[in-house]
């Protein structure tokens, strides 16, 4: 083959791979549309004109399960993911409008990345001075969502108590909600929502505790839970649903228990270290080695 000739059949086949990526483009956004059309129906069904009514984390949740499940290729994993954020976010927003409060109190880039990967370009960010202030602005705005860091100073004391009581928001999710080494938006934070309506049950519930007298650790990982964050006597604690708090509480030593929000249980993969009460290992199904 001639010079001339092998540079005319490259041509040719990029022309070719051209062709279908411009097919797949053209499908991929025609799908897009068609999702929005879906959610103009669901909206009639669904309702969504009432605070809090469109957010479905058990829905989300259950979609990211699948989405880790069927993914394959070398496309990393995470772009998939922050895509389908970005839709998904983008979609709830034409049900009901929402903002999101970050607390710029500690890493305030690595949340505003982890906010900007978990909700893409669609929403307005407004950035607060510490965890108070930002549940304080959910709280008002009765519509948006917020992003907490779960790295806290101490003076930031028992931010989570804010959480929970009639009409105060709750943690609704955790982020990352898929652990796996190299992505970007790692840093741990909550998100933190209005009182939702989502009828799928969590994996978790989220409580408010204080510590009387003895550690309660041990009784709280023997039942299964963990303690996610702590300011002095004062413990924020997973457990998995239908623990029989009121028990536990008795045997473990805390009191003035609050329900302060529920998660589903997140996805790690591959050799990352991962809280087995918050994160299921789906190393297997992942098709990601
Ligand atoms: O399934 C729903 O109820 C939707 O509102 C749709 C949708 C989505 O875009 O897929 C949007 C928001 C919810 O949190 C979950 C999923």
């Amino acid at each position: 083959m001639t010079k001339n000739s092998a540079n005319e059949a490259d041509a040719a086949t990029l022309a070719r791979i051209r062709q279908t990526i411009d097919e797949l483009d053209a499908e991929m956004h025609r799908c897009l549309v068609e999702r929005g059309q879906a959610i103009d129906t669901l909206i009639k069904v669904k309702g969504t004109s009432r605070p809090g009514a469109a957010f479905r984390p058990g829905r989300e949740a259950d979609m990211m399960r699948r989405l880790v499940a069927r993914h394959e290729g070398r496309l990393p994993l995470w772009t998939v993911e922050h895509i389908w954020r970005e839709i998904i976010t983008t979609f709830t927003r034409m049900q009901a409008r929402f903002d999101v409060s970050i607390d710029q109190g500690v890493d305030r880039d690595a949340l505003r990345d982890t906010a900007r990967f978990l909700f893409g370009f669609t929403v307005a960010l407004h950035g607060y001075a510490d965890a108070a202030e930002t549940i304080t602005h959910i709280r008002e705005t009765g519509t948006d969502l917020g992003l907490v860091s779960a790295n806290q100073p101490a003076s930031a004391g028992a931010w989570w108590r804010a959480l929970g009581r009639p009409s105060a928001p709750r943690i609704m999710a955790m982020s990352p909600y898929i652990r796996i080494a190299g992505r970007p938006a790692e840093h741990a934070a909550f998100v933190i929502a209005p009182e939702l309506a989502d009828p799928t049950p969590p994996d978790l519930d989220l409580f408010a505790v204080t510590a009387i007298g003895k550690d309660p650790w041990p009784a709280i990982v023997a039942a299964g839970g963990a303690v996610l964050a702590e300011a002095g006597d004062e413990k924020l604690i997973a457990l998995p649903v239908g623990t029989a708090v009121a028990a536990l509480a008795a045997h473990a030593g805390f009191e003035d228990v609050a329900r302060v929000g529920a998660l589903s249980r997140g996805i790690a993969i591959g050799d990352i270290d991962a809280n087995p009460v918050l994160y299921e290992r789906l190393d297997e199904e992942a098709g990601v080695s």
